[in-house]
């Protein structure tokens, strides 16, 4: 068995305050897990505000460096990959769609952008049909985008181009932070259904991280759930959600658990009526 990804004991310590303060702040501690090569699933960090899921994310993408332990994608150390071969097979999608696109270009440049740079696309009719492709593949196509700006588009609409920039590279991983929070709550099942589709067709593995315990639950395979930097449950996630051992997940279990979700969580599938937001009932 090969890994994609293996986490060993990475943590990471902020110093607050500034460079000569000596307040320090365990965002992650001591986290393990790997990815199998061979298995594309959808891997989901839970966890509440402040529990470490962006720290992690950041590193698991080497924008942060851990202070101990090590993150090997494909055997290779994270840190030691140079950049345009680490982003060929990892990409990044952001919470926040708008953020993610300056509101003065156009979103196809984005597209020809990675298809040119991470993508190995040789000349701009490459750089199109890569595209073309990842758009569709995400239910847009280059026609329906082409010469349009981030404000003609809606924050659903947007987080799929996202998501087709993400593709347009043909990546082995997708680190998604928060992907749905910042989406209307009617579409985020299905950008998660899309994250879905994503890993049976494509084979793609996708890190999910998320405070929303109703699409944690519908689309993940395994999950681990983090408080206060550490991981405090991990597993198949139907069976972590349905029988939570520790009194944080249970918490966050109880937090959407509606007497008509109820049925979901003790194994009914799909969860027709679990609520798309994580909002308490
Ligand atoms: N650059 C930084 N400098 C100092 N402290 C940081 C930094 N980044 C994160 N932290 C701290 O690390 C802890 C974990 O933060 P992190 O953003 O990873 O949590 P999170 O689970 O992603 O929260 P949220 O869901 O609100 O984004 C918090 O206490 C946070 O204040």
């Amino acid at each position: 068995m090969s890994a994609l990804l293996g986490l060993d004991k990475v943590g990471k310590t902020f110093a607050r305050g500034g460079l000569f303060s000596s307040r320090r702040v365990e965002a992650v501690k001591e986290v393990s897990f790997a990815l199998r090569d061979e298995t594309p699933e959808i891997f989901t960090v839970i966890g509440e505000s402040g529990s470490g899921k962006s720290t992690l994310a950041r590193m698991i993408l080497g924008i942060h460096a851990p202070s101990s332990g090590s993150i090997r994608l494909a055997g290779q150390d994270v840190a030691t990959y140079e950049r345009r071969a680490f982003m060929a097979k990892v990409q990044p999608i952001f919470q926040n769609p708008f953020e993610a696109f300056n509101p003065l270009k156009q979103l196809d440049r984005y597209l020809f952008m990675t298809a040119e740079r991470f993508g190995e696309a040789t000349d701009r009719k490459a750089a199109e049909g890569r595209a073309d492709e990842a758009l569709k593949q995400v239910g847009l196509s280059l026609a329906e985008i082409a010469g349009r700006f981030p404000h003609e588009l809606s924050g659903g609409q947007l987080q799929r181009v996202a998501i087709a920039r993400a593709l347009v590279a043909r990546p082995r991983l997708i680190v998604a932070d928060e992907p749905v929070s910042m989406v209307d709550a009617s579409l985020r099942m299905s950008i998660v259904n899309l994250f879905g589709r994503l890993r049976d067709d494509l084979g793609l593995s996708i890190i999910y991280i998320t405070h929303d315990l109703a699409t944690a639950y519908y689309i993940s395979d395994r999950l681990i759930i983090m408080q206060k930097g550490v991981v405090v449950e991990e597993g198949p996630a139907r069976a972590v959600l349905s029988a939570p051992s520790h009194p944080y997940s249970r918490q966050l279990r109880d937090a959407v658990l509606t007497p008509d979700s109820a049925g979901a969580f003790r194994g009914g599938y799909p969860p027709k009526a679990v609520p798309a937001s994580g909002a308490k009932p």
